[in-house]
């Protein structure tokens, strides 16, 4: 197929270099120069340092990629719709990569992407997937989620390798919601982390924000099983367990008492829950839904002292674990 890629960050990159190893005829789109001279001289030195690149090319113009059978879509969730708008009017179906939900208007990507290119279908493609992982072509799974079964499948099979596996599924918004919803609750756990409150807090950190996605993401009308599967619960395991995950990261230095505009200064790559936590909060208060860990992480990112937050966590009234 000849696929596009649109984001020269980790994520888009390492896809690319997974597409292309597949045998697809691939071209990546980036923002900045410098990342489409770097990839197209063999490395990503800027986001995915460090990984051989080959097999496909990148280019700073979004045109060609119109024509392309189908787009992956891996900017920074603020940025898609920026992004998209610019793109020509395509009826490629495109492949939502990035986590988040649109600020200001609480829309998920799919529905921003569905008004920015009313003609393409629009599906995601999500799952527990560190892209420095992916990139050194280490096993890997995946959901594809499209509306129309059929479109799924075909896509899931095109895409595959062995070592990138890949699921199909009908659940757009069950796929979209569990990877927006884990980085807020990544976050969190780095802070159980950050502030040595050891490993049965994380866990129970873990389950009552599983709770807390499901709650969301049910009212939004996903699928119970999609975010118990690879895009929600397999994807929350992962980033709430490693420092490999930005969010975790920028949780753990919260947990030590660091500022978040400290951490968040100057940083290049994205740590995405902190700007879903502010529109998942308020989301999810529109709707009457409770979601007490996501508006803790809420008042960390706006300056709330750690211990006071923790302490209130945990002074919640008594209640039964399924409400
Ligand atoms: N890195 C990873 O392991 C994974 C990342 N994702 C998701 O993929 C999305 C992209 O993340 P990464 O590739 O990690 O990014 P990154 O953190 O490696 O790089 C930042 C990206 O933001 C772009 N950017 C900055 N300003 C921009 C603007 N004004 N317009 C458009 N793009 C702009 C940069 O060009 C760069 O591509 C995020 O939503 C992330 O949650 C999903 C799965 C894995
Ligand atoms: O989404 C990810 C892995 O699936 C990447 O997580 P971070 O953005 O927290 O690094």
């Amino acid at each position: 197929m000849n696929i596009g890629v649109i984001g020269g960050g980790a994520w888009g990159t390492a896809l690319a270099q997974v597409l292309a190893s597949g045998g697809h005829d691939v071209t990546l789109w980036a923002l900045e120069p410098e990342v489409v001279a770097g990839i197209n001289a063999g490395e990503n030195a800027i986001y995915l340092p460090g990984v051989p690149l080959s097999g496909f090319r990148a280019t700073g113009d979004l045109a060609p990629l119109a024509g392309a059978e189908a787009i992956l879509v891996v900017t920074p969730a603020q940025h898609t719709r920026g992004v998209l708008a610019k793109l020509p009017a395509t009826r490629a179906p495109l492949l939502l990569c990035s986590k988040g939900i649109e600020a200001g208007s609480h829309k998920l990507l799919s529905e921003v992407a569905a008004e920015a290119q009313p003609g393409a279908a629009v599906g995601v493609l999500s799952g527990p997937t560190f892209a420095a992982e992916v990139a050194r072509g280490l096993p890997t799974a995946v959901t594809i989620a499209m509306e129309d079964a059929d479109a799924a499948e075909r896509m899931a099979e095109a895409i595959a390798l062995p070592s990138f596996r890949t699921y199909a599924s009908t659940d757009v918004i069950g796929a979209e919601i569990g990877g927006a919803v884990k980085n807020v609750l990544a976050i969190a756990c780095g802070v159980v982390e950050g502030a040595g409150l050891g490993q049965n807090a994380r866990a129970a950190l873990i389950a009552r924000g599983f709770a807390e996605m499901t709650r969301f993401g049910l009212a939004r009308g996903s699928r119970a099983e999609t975010l118990a599967g690879l895009s929600g619960l397999g994807d929350l395991v992962l980033t709430c367990s490693s420092t490999a995950s930005r969010n975790f990261s920028l949780g753990v230095g919260l947990g030590q008492g660091r500022a978040a505009t400290e951490l968040m200064a100057d940083r290049r790559t994205v740590a995405e829950g902190a700007f879903t936590a502010p529109v998942l909060c308020e989301a999810a208060e529109a709707a009457g839904i409770d979601m007490p860990v996501a508006q803790g992480v809420r008042a960390l990112l706006e300056g709330a002292d750690v211990r006071a937050v923790i302490g209130e966590l945990l002074a919640r009234p008594l209640t039964r674990e399924h409400v």
